[in-house]
């Protein structure tokens, strides 16, 4: 049995085609390679590079290659980029992810895990955020996600397919064993942007709004380690093989920590003191996102194995000095 991991040479995704690796199964890698990288693929995985929404590709990679799951994470995932630019955001991941869907049921794939988001809960008031929230999205990256969602369940209702949508909170961190983390040089995610500050590759840390009504006034993020992640991600593949009715689950601890705390934390870690400044609200950006996190621990049996922002920032930081060993090596090379 093969899984097929759209979107396996990005953060995310390339942690689970290094997991399935580990675990023994056999994968290929659909990516295009818009923000994902070809070295992210190990060779033991078949790596087509590629549109997930170009069917007749996908009709042959899922004739060839005996796939039985399909582990969708290929997306565009920049907010402020979906509000400038709507079409592309719908057209990426809602009408390509129809297009997969339909190739998944005429190829009669039974397993589909879907990379969802917290934003498609928009700003919520409730806090712990439960699945039961009523889903409110407030961009069109959010909305995007939730349209694949509903079409998720109404194919599973009409097929022979079911589905784990996995709703992320934020996800941070690298790989324990430093083969991977998140490499994209135009990444805005807090944890990354800080810990290039405390290297001295971009210039400290603009603090998007300390007016908040939270307990510092920054925003309060639930940050999930990524193998934490993707551990969940294995249990959900392993629930549908048995036989496990489709879940929606939230992907987080159930914890908050504000942008004020994770950046005295980097600032411990890394034991550099870079510059801090307080500046404007970024739009959109709720005040506190935190994950009722009892369904996935008790549907799944999921146990995190890194809940500690300390190693989540280590892992960050030793993975950022890699990439910039790396690319002075490769900047070597080039002379
Ligand atoms: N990073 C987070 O904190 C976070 C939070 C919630 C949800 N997610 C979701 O997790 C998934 C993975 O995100 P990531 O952080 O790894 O992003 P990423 O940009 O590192 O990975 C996305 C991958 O998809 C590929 N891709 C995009 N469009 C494609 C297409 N049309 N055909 C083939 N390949 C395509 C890219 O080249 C890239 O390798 C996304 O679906 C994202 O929405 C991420
Ligand atoms: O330079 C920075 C970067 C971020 N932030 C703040 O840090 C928090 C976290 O921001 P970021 O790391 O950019 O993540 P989010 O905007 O919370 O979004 C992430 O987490 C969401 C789920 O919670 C997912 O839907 C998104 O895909 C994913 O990018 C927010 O309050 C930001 O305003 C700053 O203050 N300064």
């Amino acid at each position: 049995m093969t899984v097929l991991v759209t979107g396996g040479a990005g953060y995310i995704g390339g942690h689970m085609v290094l997991a399935l690796l580990d675990a023994g199964e056999q994968v290929v890698v659909l990516d295009n390679l818009s923000t994902g990288f070809r070295w992210a693929v190990p060779e033991a995985a078949k790596l087509i590079i590629g549109d997930f929404g170009d069917a007749q590709l996908v009709d042959a990679i899922l004739a060839e290659h005996g796939v039985d799951a399909i582990a969708h994470f290929a997306a565009k995932i920049v907010v402020p980029e979906s509000v400038a630019d709507p079409i592309a955001y719908y057209h990426n991941n809602t009408a390509k992810a129809l297009s997969l869907l339909e190739c998944a049921v005429r190829h009669k794939i039974k397993h589909f895990i879907f990379s969802s988001t917290a934003a498609v809960y928009g700003e919520p008031e409730i806090s712990p955020i439960s699945e039961q929230t009523p889903l409110a999205p407030i961009n069109p990256y959010g909305r995007s996600k939730l349209m694949v969602e509903w079409m998720l369940q109404d194919v599973a209702k009409a097929h022979d397919l079911r589905f784990a949508v996995l709703r992320y909170f934020n996800v941070a961190g690298a790989d324990p064993k430093g083969r991977l983390g998140q490499s994209s040089p135009k990444a805005t995610h807090l944890i990354k942007v800080a810990v290039q500050a405390a290297l001295g590759h971009r210039k400290g840390v603009d603090v998007f709004g300390a007016d908040y009504p939270t307990r510092d006034g920054s925003c309060i993020r639930d940050y999930i380690q990524v193998t934490d992640l993707i551990d969940a991600h294995l249990l959900a593949l392993a629930h549908l093989r048995k036989g496990g009715e489709s879940l929606t689950c939230n992907c987080g601890y159930g914890r908050g920590l504000s942008v004020l705390e994770v950046v005295d934390v980097v600032k411990q870690v890394s034991g550099v003191k870079f510059d801090v400044r307080i500046s404007g609200r970024r739009p959109g950006d709720p005040a506190s996102l935190v994950a009722g996190a009892d369904r996935i621990r008790t549907m799944l049996h999921w146990t995190p194995r890194h809940d500690d922002v300390g190693e989540i920032v280590r892992q960050a930081l030793d993975w950022e000095r890699r990439l910039h060993n790396r690319s002075i090596e490769a900047d070597r090379q080039k002379v």
